[in-house]
């Protein structure tokens, strides 16, 4: 299911907080920081808060730059990116400054509160149920597909960055550090207790912007169950890519393949026809790096942009073969096999009928086609 990119924003004190209990905001940015976060704004189709965060702070959410706004416009966008609010409740107060400045406002919610925000705020904004319970992967879906979001600001507060980092769903995260300290435990947290993670996030960048430092990470571990999170979409696109290195064929897939830790540390790499060799396989290539022994294996994940072969006649064990001999125990994919040069081949269902989970990611199937575009499938 496609999702926007999913930026994570927010300004962090140095013993981790995002505000203080005073009635009035913490202002951990510095002036040159918000001149950031506003060109930052400009460049997204939304800006989503949670319920909390326009209760304690009562947000505009706008940007603020007339220029910014006025190359928006030019670029035939809105002037003011969709504002989005999270409420299980329903319990939004309808004088708040959210629902009063910029563009067009969204309330994703629960039906029950649903019956209850659109009481409170009649047609000041759209009110969009999810069921029972708010279901992140909904809201994202239907951002995408309903409202044409493609890239989305998260501005907090904790309740919120802390579920979207959990689930997964979190493609970058950009992060201020404030030099100062608040020391009140009744104070909100960035991220709050739960299961995040194993192992590092990627750095991307960093920067000094005044007294503060400006840090982007980049989520890295695999998922871990039937659905791909945003980790696994960056290493499917990276195998992806990887693809566009083979030797041009006639006769055989341009595919690309990497090896992934359960803690997100890339394992290896490889593609087709790699070393020259004209019937070397992107999996092969680059299990063949490892060693066989290696204990990263049963808990890593193999990215492939077309799933791992089923048969060859080149080679006397396929590709789904040395999946399974290698221990690993879930493949992402991007593109099902066609027909080409092999009948119904079916990797996947070899894989699945080995106990590996398959997830394949269609959204990224026309990416890896691309290189084999003068194949018939
Ligand atoms: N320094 C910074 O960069 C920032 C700081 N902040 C600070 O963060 C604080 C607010 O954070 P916080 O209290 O965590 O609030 P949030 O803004 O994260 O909002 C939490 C609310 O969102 C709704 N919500 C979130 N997830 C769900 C879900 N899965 N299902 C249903 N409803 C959901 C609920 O609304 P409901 O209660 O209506 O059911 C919940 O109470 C403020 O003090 C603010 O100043 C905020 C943003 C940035
Ligand atoms: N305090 C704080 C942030 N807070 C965020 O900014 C929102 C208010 O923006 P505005 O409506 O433009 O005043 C607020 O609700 C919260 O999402 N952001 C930051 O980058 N740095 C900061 O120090």
């Amino acid at each position: 299911m496609p999702y926007p990119h999913v930026l994570l924003s927010a300004a962090v004190s140095l013993d981790g907080y995002l505000d203080d209990t005073g009635p009035e905001r913490l202002l951990l940015s510095s002036p040159a920081d918000f001149d950031r976060v506003d060109e930052v704004r400009a460049s997204v189709d939304a800006i989503l808060v949670g319920a909390g965060t326009i209760r304690a702070d009562n947000p505009r959410l706008l940007v603020n730059s007339a220029g910014r706004r006025a190359a928006r416009v030019a670029e035939g966008r809105a002037e003011y990116p969709l504002k989005v609010t999270v409420s299980g409740s329903g319990d939004l107060d309808p004088a708040a400054n959210f629902w009063h400045t910029g563009g067009e406002k969204l309330v994703y919610t629960t039906d029950a509160g649903a019956e209850r925000a659109t009481a409170l705020l009649g047609d000041t904004a759209d009110v969009v149920p999810l069921g029972p319970v708010l279901d992140w992967r909904a809201l994202l879906a239907h951002l995408h597909d309903g409202r044409g979001v493609r890239r989305l600001m998260v501005e907090g507060g904790g309740t919120v960055h802390t579920q979207l980092l959990q689930q997964g769903l979190a493609d970058e995260l950009q992060l201020v550090l404030a030099p100062l300290l608040v020391g009140d435990p009744a104070a909100p947290r960035l991220f709050g207790p739960g299961a995040y993670q194993g192992g590092r996030l990627r750095l991307t960048g960093s920067r000094r912007i005044e007294d503060v430092v400006l840090m982007r990470y980049e989520p890295t571990a695999p998922g871990t169950g039937p659905l791909d999170t945003a980790a696994d979409r960056h290493w499917l696109r990276t195998a992806c890519e990887l693809a566009a290195l083979c030797p041009p064929s006639e006769t055989a897939f341009s595919v690309g393949a990497v090896v992934v830790a359960a803690d997100g540390t890339e394992l290896a790499r490889g593609h087709s026809r790699e070393g020259g060799d004209p019937v070397m396989h992107a999996e092969e290539a680059a299990l063949t790096k490892l060693d066989p022994a290696d204990p990263r294996l049963p808990g890593a994940t193999v990215y492939s942009s077309l799933e791992p072969c089923a048969h060859r006649a080149s080679r006397p064990v396929p590709c789904a073969g040395l999946i399974l001999a290698a221990g690993v125990r879930r493949v992402v994919t991007a593109w099902r096999e066609p027909d080409t040069f092999v009948t119904a081949a079916d990797g996947s269902g070899v894989l699945a009928a080995g106990g590996v989970e398959v997830v394949t990611v269609p959204e990224y199937a026309a990416l890896a086609q691309l290189p084999n575009a003068h194949l018939p499938h």
